[in-house]
């Protein structure tokens, strides 16, 4: 019967689309010890489809002979007892015992599944006389089918995942706001290769699908990003929509880890331990569950957030690969991200790009970058901040005057700041802020003011009524950041004197945490918050070490020892005390860029601008000494750089490729807003050429760049390909465009493309720009302009978006210009384009490299057939395009002919 019915079995048992029937029929096996656990995991392999599952059933079942299909037939004849075949009916029907225990037998499946309240069951039962409590211990011995032990630890997981995530941290203080309601997406990118590629954005499924892959191998994917351009947020957004059913579906389970409460696990665990103790605890049978999880890699995704707060660094000398056997929690970390562990987990880990050293990218599968907001994304933030759209309006309006303001807003944090201060910005009381210093100042006040009763709008009380707040909440901060302590226990705080008025202001919220074990912790809002107090705490306090402020510039020398005052290591725990070696040049950086973000902060903390908030409560004397010592130390470091140049080889121009501690110094001069700190800095730099290549440069980082370059002494050449300086950013640049090189690789589009024109055509310097970037025909009105006036342009606009249209406004300027040689390759212009361009180009003796890759056909063939007749220079004319043979007969031919000439 089984193999007659074998197509009607399968159809009977699918036909609803959902599993329900199949797992009731194995359900019904398995109590009847018909099937075994491993036949039933052989069975109902999740991911594979219901047909394929029923039809392993059937296989199975046959396989094991006449009784077990008996029993199927029997079961089947429970699940669906419509269900019936001339021939079986009989026997089955002889066997059926239509009895009300036959119907719950019937219904156990969906019993199983729908019963919650068992212990109420069994109290109605004992009270009605039916039940002993000798039947009730039975029934609460763990009697549950692996399925459905499974399926219980995966609601209990996912609804501890949905509760963590449904809130966004930062709107702590009393203020709640649901993460639905506020994230707006952020502008993912693949790494720009080096190939010159456009870079190529991704979406929030990219992350884990193929897209991006370099190591089909490995398991682990890197999200990286700057501070505050929401790694956090973005995993947080994934685990919603998984525990939702939203997206990630392939994956059973989600584990998701913070790197940062890893920390404060001292203890030796295992995974099995990590995973239970850390984020869900199974209720019962633990060790089928893990089986499960062991059993089924590919089912699972683990997310590590903040790989860079974690107090040691990656390294993949410690081997460790048995799941039950115990180690320090960061070798755990480290052999799931090399896939040691638990071979085809899949992971994602974020972390800032500093942390990122070359012994973790050898086990990377890919990398996916946040860039923070596009100009779009800043738009719907504040507008999803806002419930008053008229005051989204007007905030928005803010934006666009202060231009620098909106650069910092392409960072989610700084937006959050922004939009939470909007009536500080509005009121127009105020200059507003274009330093990231006076931003945090400016939600310190809005903190404060907010559980203030005393109403106060002017900076002198405000500062003074609150300052042993900032002083106890600074300490904290300062202590933590020394020692990558980014978890505080209640002890902590009170060693620090952090009252509960204090953490009443809401600048510390209390930690997530999804771990079994309950201790309350405190963290700060956000770490760059926590930044923020540190410097702040340097400032005010009158027992730092002399020697803090000069250390805290020297982050970036290799044998650095921690900012340690010995009067606060009192406040730190033996552990904390502990410095790891300090062991390879990427992670020292990434260990010290929290201190450097309080460098930062500092130096804006200290500028002639914010100086009298502190003199409220310090002595002029004491805040005048500081900031003196800290542009002393600012040159100094800036020096110190250009000195370590070498010298060029001869015939060549002296040139400087800028690291990201140069960045991260002109940022820090940019804060103290003081021209003779920027002017002093710059004299001592003795280069011709400037290459800012790969160095994260985004609107923020042009602002500061543009700000300090303005002081050279001499023009240097200044090459800023492979950043994101976006449009915002070009605008910051435009006084500094006259020593401006190239740009290519920036996300440039059309709105920020005019202004630079305009500028442009007035820079002689400016030769080479605008390779892959968004630009599209809108724009080629501008360029034909530029064509006209400049005869030392020699690249233009590879890799962009420009079509026939704007190939023929282009072409009007190309009739003028004799210097360009590589044009045009990677966009979509077609014949037509082809054949305006090639009226425009018929007498050029400079170019090089023409359309290649532009959907140019046999028309656009013969146009250009004269361009080649005439231009000896040419290498590359139309390679990837679609020409058939006729264009090709006539290309050879001019071609010929040009040989000949
Ligand atoms: N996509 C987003 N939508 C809405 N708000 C966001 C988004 N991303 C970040 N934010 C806001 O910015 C704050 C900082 O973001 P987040 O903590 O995710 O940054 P991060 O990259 O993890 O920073 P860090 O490296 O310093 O830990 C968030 O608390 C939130 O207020």
């Amino acid at each position: 019967f089984v193999l007659r019915q074998r197509v009607d079995i399968v159809n009977a048992l699918c036909r609803s689309g959902s599993s329900e029937y199949l797992e009731s029929v194995l359900d019904i096996l398995l109590s009847q010890e018909q099937l075994t656990w491993e036949d039933y995991q052989n069975i109902l392999v999740p991911g594979r489809s219901l047909h394929t599952n029923t039809r392993q059933l059937l296989d199975l079942v046959f396989s094991k002979g006449v009784e077990p299909c008996m029993y199927l037939m029997t079961a089947l004849q429970q699940v669906l007892p419509k269900f019936t075949r001339a021939g079986s009916n009989e026997n089955i029907n002889e066997e059926r015992d239509v009895t009300s225990a036959h119907a719950l037998m019937t219904q156990r499946a969906r019993l199983v599944r729908e019963l919650k309240d068992v212990d109420g069951l069994l109290d109605a039962l004992v009270a009605s006389g039916h039940f002993s409590s000798l039947d009730c211990d039975v029934v609460k011995l763990p009697t549950r089918t692996p399925s459905q032990q499974f399926s219980r630890y995966q609601k209990k997981l996912s609804s501890s995942v949905l509760a963590q995530s449904s809130f966004v941290g930062t709107y702590g203080g009393g203020s709640v706001m649901r993460l639905d309601d506020i994230y707006t997406e952020g502008q993912l990118e693949l790494p720009q290769d080096l190939s010159e590629a456009n870079c190529v954005c991704v979406t929030l499924e990219d992350i884990i699908g193929v897209v991006g892959t370099v190591n089909t191998e490995a398991d682990t994917v890197l999200l990286s990003g700057d501070a505050g351009s929401g790694k956090s947020t973005l995993l947080q957004r994934l685990h919603l929509l998984w525990a939702r059913g939203a997206a990630l579906q392939e994956f059973l389970l989600l584990f998701p880890f913070s790197c940062r409460r890893l920390n404060s696990e001292q203890r030796e665990l295992s995974v099995i331990d990590l995973l239970f103790q850390h984020c869900c605890w199974p209720d019962r049978d633990k060790d089928e569950i893990f089986q499960f999880i062991l059993d089924n890699p590919h089912l699972i995704l683990f997310t590590f957030d903040g790989l860079d707060e974690l107090k040691d660094t990656f390294s993949d000398e410690q081997r460790l690969c048995c799941p039950t056997q115990c180690a320090p929690v960061p070798i755990v970390l480290f052999n799931l991200l090399q896939g040691c562990l638990m071979k085809g987990v899949r992971k994602i880990v974020s972390s800032r790009p500093q942390a990122v050293s070359p012994a973790l990218k050898k086990h990377l599968r890919k990398e996916v970058i946040l860039k923070g907001f596009s100009p779009s994304g800043i738009d719907s933030f504040v507008r999803k901040h806002h419930n008053d759209p008229t005051v989204a309006v007007k905030v928005l309006q803010s934006l666009k005057t202060n231009r620098a303001l909106l650069g910092l807003c392409h960072s989610p944090v700084l937006c959050w700041i922004v939009s939470q201060c909007h009536k500080e910005l509005l009121d127009g009381h105020e200059e507003s802020p274009k330093t990231i210093t006076h931003a945090y100042l400016m939600i310190l006040q809005h903190f404060f003011q907010r559980h203030s009763s005393v109403n106060t709008t002017d900076g002198l009380s405000w500062m003074l009524q609150h300052h042993t707040t900032v002083l106890h909440l600074g300490q904290l901060a300062f202590v933590g950041i020394n020692c990558s302590a980014y978890v505080f226990s209640q002890a902590e705080l009170n060693k620090c004197g952090v009252t509960e008025m204090d953490v009443g202001s809401g600048f510390l919220i209390q930690s997530k945490s999804m771990s079994s074990n309950h201790i309350k912790t405190f963290e700060f809002l956000h770490v760059t918050i926590q930044c923020f107090f540190a410097a702040a705490f340097i400032v005010l306090s009158t027992t730092i070490e002399h020697c803090t402020i000069p250390r805290l510039f020297k982050t970036q020398d290799p044998l650095m020892a921690p900012l340690g005052s010995t009067c606060f290591h009192g406040c730190l725990s033996s552990s904390e005390q502990q410095q790891k070696p300090l062991d390879d040049r990427d992670t020292i950086e990434a260990k010290h860029q929290n201190i450097q973000i309080t460098a930062m902060f500092l130096c804006g903390l200290l500028s002639q601008r914010h100086q009298f908030l502190w003199l409220q409560c310090c002595s002029r004397a004491n805040i005048e000494k500081r900031a003196k010592l800290v542009a002393k130390c600012l040159s100094k470091s800036l020096h110190k750089h250009f000195k370590s140049i070498p010298q060029p080889v001869q015939g060549e121009k002296k040139s400087m490729h800028a690291m990201p501690g140069f960045v991260w110094l002109i940022k820090c001069i940019y804060e103290m807003q003081e021209s003779a700190v920027a002017k002093d800095a710059m004299s001592k730099m003795d280069v011709q050429h400037l290459k800012l290549t790969y160095c994260n440069i985004g609107p923020v980082e042009c602002t500061a760049l543009a700000y300090v370059l303005q002081h050279l002494k001499n023009p240097v050449g200044l090459q800023l390909d492979y950043n994101s300086a976006g449009d915002v950013g070009i605008e910051q640049l435009l006084p500094c465009l006259h020593i401006c090189q190239s740009l290519r690789n920036n996300n440039i589009s059309d709105e920020g493309i005019s202004k630079l024109i305009t500028k442009g055509i007035l820079c002689e310097n400016f030769q080479k720009i605008l390779f892959n970037n968004k630009l599209t025909d809108n724009s080629m009105k501008y360029f034909s302009e530029l064509l006209k006036n400049r005869q030392n342009f020699f690249a233009l606009l590879g890799n962009n978006n420009i079509s026939a249209e704007g190939a023929k406004q282009l072409a009007e300027g190309l009739k003028l210009n004799h210097s360009l040689k590589y044009l045009l390759w990677g966009n979509k212009i077609g014949d037509t384009g082809a054949e305006a361009l090639a009226y425009a180009l018929e007498n050029s003796k400079s170019l090089v490299w023409l359309l290649v890759g532009n959907g140019v056909g046999n028309a656009g063939a013969f146009a250009l057939a004269n361009v080649i007749r005439n231009c000896t220079s040419l290498e590359e004319l139309l390679t990837d395009n679609c020409i058939t043979r006729p264009g090709v007969d006539s290309l050879r031919e001019a071609l010929q002919h040009n040989i000949r000439v």
